[in-house]
């Protein structure tokens, strides 16, 4: 029987531990976590996701503020809001949203968040500390830390003798992610748009990560009969079923037939997606800890 994973209850039990790691930090200390997020334009997609990361961090008993520029901010004006969060002491995770407007250079703006801040992980500090190994001493980029989550869940913390393949070598997911199955002991393949004969990489795998951005391109012949696959695409395409003008939400894994082959799979939407906004909040209940002088908890 094929385990599908529960991506929302996996991302509750988290949502609880950081709830009550922020309340013992209160009771401790007096202080309060605080997240801001910074969102700049008008992309519904984006006001969503953003919507739904504030709505979670003031679940958590954060302080949660949220910034709203208009879609003509320019890179000084962004950069300015960045150093003033920066220098407010009341906030320990800084995250902004992307991709930003054309206009806006991202790269210089992340990486003048401070490190100990950047709750997305995307500071090269932290980037370096997860690819050095350093697992525990920065702060590790959402999507990978909760698509590992699913992992360890499914295979323990020793992945010695696995294979495990990656299809995307973004910054922001694939090599932080291959990264981590490494320090885990994984032999990590990282497959991406120039990999020949892919479905026979893809093949070789006990644990197969997409993350592509191509709606349902994995395939039922690219499993491995037993294989653990993690889906982390989110893509919309059209649904005329449930209406004119109607999507709905797919991966990069062609679900259906991939479940049949597969021993544990992620579905989307329900999987990875939720679990990306708990270790956001874990990650700045971990700064904050940081911040206070006190051993930070594990999620
Ligand atoms: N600085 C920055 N950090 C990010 O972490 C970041 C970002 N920018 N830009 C956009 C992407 C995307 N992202 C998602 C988070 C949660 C869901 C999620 O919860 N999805 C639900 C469904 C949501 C729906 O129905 O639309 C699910 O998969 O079940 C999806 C996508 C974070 N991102």
């Amino acid at each position: 029987m094929t385990t599908v994973i529960d991506g929302k209850q996996v991302a509750a039990s988290v949502i609880d531990a950081v709830k009550a790691a922020s309340q013992t930090l209160q009771d401790e200390t007096g202080i309060k976590t605080g997240l801001a997020v910074v969102i700049v334009g008008n992309d519904p997609a984006s006001h969503a996701y953003v919507s739904a990361k504030s709505r979670m961090a003031k679940e958590c008993g954060f302080t949660s503020v949220q910034h709203t520029l208009p879609e003509e901010t320019t890179q000084e004006e962004l950069a300015a809001l960045v150093q003033t969060l920066n220098e407010d002491e009341s906030l320990h995770g800084i995250l902004v949203q992307l991709p930003l407007p054309k206009h806006l250079k991202s790269e210089p703006i992340i990486q003048s968040i401070l490190p100990e801040k950047d709750v997305d992980g995307l500071h090269v500090v932290n980037a370096g500390k997860v690819a050095t190994g350093d697992l525990d001493g920065g702060l590790v980029s959402c999507t990978p830390a909760g698509a590992m989550v699913f992992v360890r869940r499914t295979h323990g913390e020793d992945l010695s003798g696995l294979n495990a393949v990656v299809i995307g070598r973004s910054n922001l997911f694939g090599k932080p992610m291959a990264q981590l199955l490494l320090a885990a002991n994984a032999t990590v393949t990282i497959a991406h748009s120039r990999t020949k004969d892919l479905p026979s990489v893809c093949r070789g795998a006990d644990i197969l990560v997409a993350a592509v951005g191509r709606p349902q391109m994995v395939k039922a012949d690219w499993v491995k009969p037993g294989a653990t696959v993690i889906d982390v695409g989110i893509n919309r395409i059209a649904a005329p079923e449930k209406g004119e003008g109607k999507f709905r939400l797919v991966g990069d894994v062609a679900f259906a037939e991939c479940a049949e082959v597969a021993e544990v799979i992620t579905p989307v939407p329900g999987g990875v997606g939720p679990m990306t906004i708990a270790m956001l909040m874990a990650n700045t209940v971990i700064a904050a800890y940081r911040k206070a002088g006190k051993k930070a908890p594990k999620f």
